[in-house]
């Protein structure tokens, strides 16, 4: 995999319309690092819910901490909500990355919060909590001159909602690819996508039910191929039907399942990343998840089957 540690993947650039953006310096393959960053400052997610007076202050501490270029960097980002807040505040609310899901906390960044949102971005932000950065990887190909972007809101939404959750949060009107399809695109894009977000809440409540279970992680991966999305949700699918086949003590489909699921955390979050760690450590030995046999036993297969053709093969995965 590659990183930035030899040449500088992108470049931090006046982008119409958008204020200060990234692009690409040059054709960044998917899976690639972009950027690894430690954050300015971190403000934990105890400290958020004590409130605006509370958060103010705990940043003016942070800021006292910094050296004269890292705070004349962080009074450099862009405040997206003029006078509403407090400065500090409101920088810190323009350009914070929720770090890790559930977040523990947002990071401020120089380089990483000047990267713009794009509704079906070309990158996934991650935080490393292993290497303490946060981390960007490409999603797809990217070409040289091409904005890099990632997404300002965490879960699948369709246009008018994310339309006003990017007004009032970061205040402005999203025109990237998604938000500009044609009518008829647009209304099929929002049914798939209104329909990955009820899946992603329905599965997590199925898991006793198996074979509804893995049907709806099925139907899930075919809407996010379908809308081009690729990010951490299709590992989470993945992850989401070995933790229903280890439930039943189904090891072939287990290890197959987690195998898929450890290579798309791996493009999308890098080796070094703790999901990685442990998705290596299941793909070892998918017995060793807490959840072995929760549901009893269903005699099966040991290994995938071997004589099968692509389509069988995913016919036995999702459906016998
Ligand atoms: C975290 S900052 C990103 C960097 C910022 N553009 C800058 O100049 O530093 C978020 C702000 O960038 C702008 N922005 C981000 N994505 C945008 C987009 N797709 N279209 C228009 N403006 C965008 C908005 O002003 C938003 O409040």
């Amino acid at each position: 995999m590659a990183t930035n540690n030899q040449q500088r993947l992108y470049d931090i650039v006046p982008i119409p319309n958008k204020g200060t953006g990234v692009i690409a310096t040059q054709d960044i393959a998917k899976g690639t690092r972009i950027m690894a960053e430690k954050p300015l400052f971190i403000v934990p997610t105890n400290v958020m819910g004590k409130g605006n007076d509370v958060v103010e202050k705990y940043i003016a501490e942070q800021l006292k901490g910094l050296d004269k270029d890292q705070q004349r960097a962080f009074l450099s980002l862009h405040n997206c909500h003029g006078t509403k807040f407090r400065p500090f505040l409101a920088i810190s609310k323009t350009n914070m990355l929720g770090l890790g899901s559930p977040p523990v906390g947002g990071g401020l960044f120089t380089e990483a919060s000047r990267i713009n949102h794009a509704c079906n971005p070309n990158t996934q932000n991650s935080w490393n909590e292993r290497i303490s950065r946060e981390t960007i990887h490409a999603v797809r190909d990217i070409k040289k001159g091409e904005e890099i972007t990632i997404s300002y809101i965490g879960h699948f939404a369709a246009y008018d909602e994310r339309q006003s959750i990017l007004k009032n949060k970061f205040n402005f009107d999203c025109a990237c690819e998604l938000c500009s399809l044609p009518s008829g695109q647009r209304r099929a894009s929002d049914m798939r996508l209104t329909t990955i977000h009820t899946l992603d809440q329905a599965i997590l409540s199925a898991r006793s039910n198996v074979k509804f279970g893995l049907e709806m992680v099925r139907k899930m991966l075919s809407l996010l191929e379908d809308e081009g999305t690729y990010n951490s949700q299709v590992y989470r699918a993945y992850y989401d039907a070995f933790q229903m086949m280890a439930a039943i003590d189904d090891k072939a489909r287990a290890g197959e399942l987690i195998r898929m699921a450890l290579e798309h955390a791996r493009a999308v979050e890098g080796n070094d990343s703790e999901t990685v760690k442990s998705f290596e450590r299941l793909a070892a030995n998918p017995t060793k998840h807490m959840a072995w046999g929760l549901y009893g036993r269903k005699k099966t297969q040991e290994t995938a089957p071997a004589d099968k053709d692509s389509e069988g093969f995913r016919t036995w995965l999702w459906m016998e």
